[in-house]
């Protein structure tokens, strides 16, 4: 396509928003276009964005998620309303041509008024179980993008795209394993298992883990990702265990997957789209109070493709997860096959396939 394009990103709020818009962010500069991305006044935006220099970021304020009908709903809507003028500036400012939000209630406002000014408008989704602010932000999109098919059937009135979900290049390229367990003072050699909680960490999974530790084969090293929030606790709990690594927010993802033999995680979109990229099998426990369950939908796509062991957090205990990572280290036919089906559910050219369906949607047009 020769006519170069200017796309408004809207990707605040979390990880699992944040790192999808980055990813697409750098496959439309590569492919000859402008970028704005909007990110939320969060700490989780700033620090993970703090490395991305040649993407240009702009805060807006967050837009939290709407209370029951209640009078509540009124300084709700009205700092909806300021989000739509801040955003109605920020477009006419960079002179946008299209809108596209990565989910979440902080995409309605930049999206909504994108529609209201006329632009080509689009968002994705990349779960199983839509959120509730993507099916309401649909309404006023052009096109659907989705990570996983399941998602479909939510939108029965637009028109989707199954795009898969887009993860940063860096995943994609991943380092050598020996310069990845550099990086985190592992060993080359020894089955090592990588717990990760999503971009704000998971505490019950992380004590769960680090219980578990005490239980798996001799040898197996642990790289342990707890989150900001938890990693003097956990850091505290594991004390003097030989071969247990913990971190707190982890800014090398790729070394993490690449110095992975097994994943335990959380069953957030993002991170279960990199984990199918590594081609690791995993263990996930979806987080409870996930909305509409919607991290249970999106394990059960893994789970019945044979990539990974589900299990809810309310039938785990710190036995039976050592147990669960033992059984799939030390069974190689096992462990194989679950790699080759992760594998298999990897689409790592999705931030291209997101570019492409809004380069022919504008040039349609
Ligand atoms: C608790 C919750 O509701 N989480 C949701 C949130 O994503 P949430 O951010 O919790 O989780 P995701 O797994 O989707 O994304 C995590 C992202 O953060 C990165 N990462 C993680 C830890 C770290 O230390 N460093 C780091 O860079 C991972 O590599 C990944 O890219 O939005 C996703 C997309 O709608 C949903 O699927 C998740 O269910």
């Amino acid at each position: 396509m020769s006519r170069s394009l200017k796309i408004l990103i809207a990707c605040g709020g979390t990880g699992g928003h944040l790192f999808p818009g980055i990813a697409v962010a750098e496959a439309l500069l590569a492919r000859g276009h402008e970028v704005l991305l909007l990110i939320s006044e969060k700490k989780v935006d700033s620090e993970a964005s703090a490395k991305y220099k040649h993407l240009t970021f702009k805060t807006m304020p967050a837009v939290a998620k709407p209370p029951t009908l209640s009078l509540r709903m009124l300084p709700f809507l009205w700092k909806m309303w300021g989000s739509v003028r801040h955003c109605r500036k920020v477009i006419r400012g960079f002179k946008a041509d299209a809108v596209l939000g990565m989910g979440g209630f902080t995409s309605l406002p930049p999206v909504y008024a994108g529609h209201k000014m006329g632009l080509k408008t689009f968002i994705h989704d990349s779960n199983a179980r839509p959120g509730r602010a993507n099916v309401l932000t649909s309404r006023f999109c052009t096109r659907v993008f989705l990570g996983l098919e399941p998602a479909k059937s939510f939108f029965p009135n637009r028109e989707t795209v199954t795009t898969g979900t887009p993860v940063r290049p860096e995943i994609i390229h991943l380092p050598s394993l020996e310069e990845a367990a550099a990086t985190f003072g592992l060993e080359v050699g020894r089955p090592t298992i990588v717990v990760t909680g999503g971009s704000q960490g998971a505490k019950r999974l992380n004590e769960l883990c680090a219980q578990a530790a005490a239980s798996l084969p001799p040898q197996t090293q642990v790289l342990h990702i707890a989150g900001a929030l938890d990693f003097q606790r956990v850091t505290e709990i594991t004390q003097g265990r030989e071969g247990y690594k913990v971190l707190g927010f982890c800014d090398q993802m790729p070394s993490a997957y690449a110095v992975a033999d097994l994943v335990i995680a959380r069953s957030g979109a993002s991170s279960l789209t990199e984990i199918s990229i590594a081609g690791h099998p995993s263990i996930l426990v979806p987080f409870p109070y996930a909305a509409d369950d919607h991290q249970t939908r999106n394990a059960e796509v893994f789970a019945n493709a044979g990539a990974s062991i589900l299990v809810q957090e309310r039938d785990l205990d710190a036995e039976k997860l050592a147990g669960l990572a033992t059984s799939i280290l030390q069974d190689l036919p096992t462990y194989k096959r679950m790699a080759k089906a992760a594998h298999a559910l990897a689409v790592p050219d999705a931030a291209d396939r997101v570019c492409a369906a809004i380069e022919a949607t504008l040039t349609s047009s």
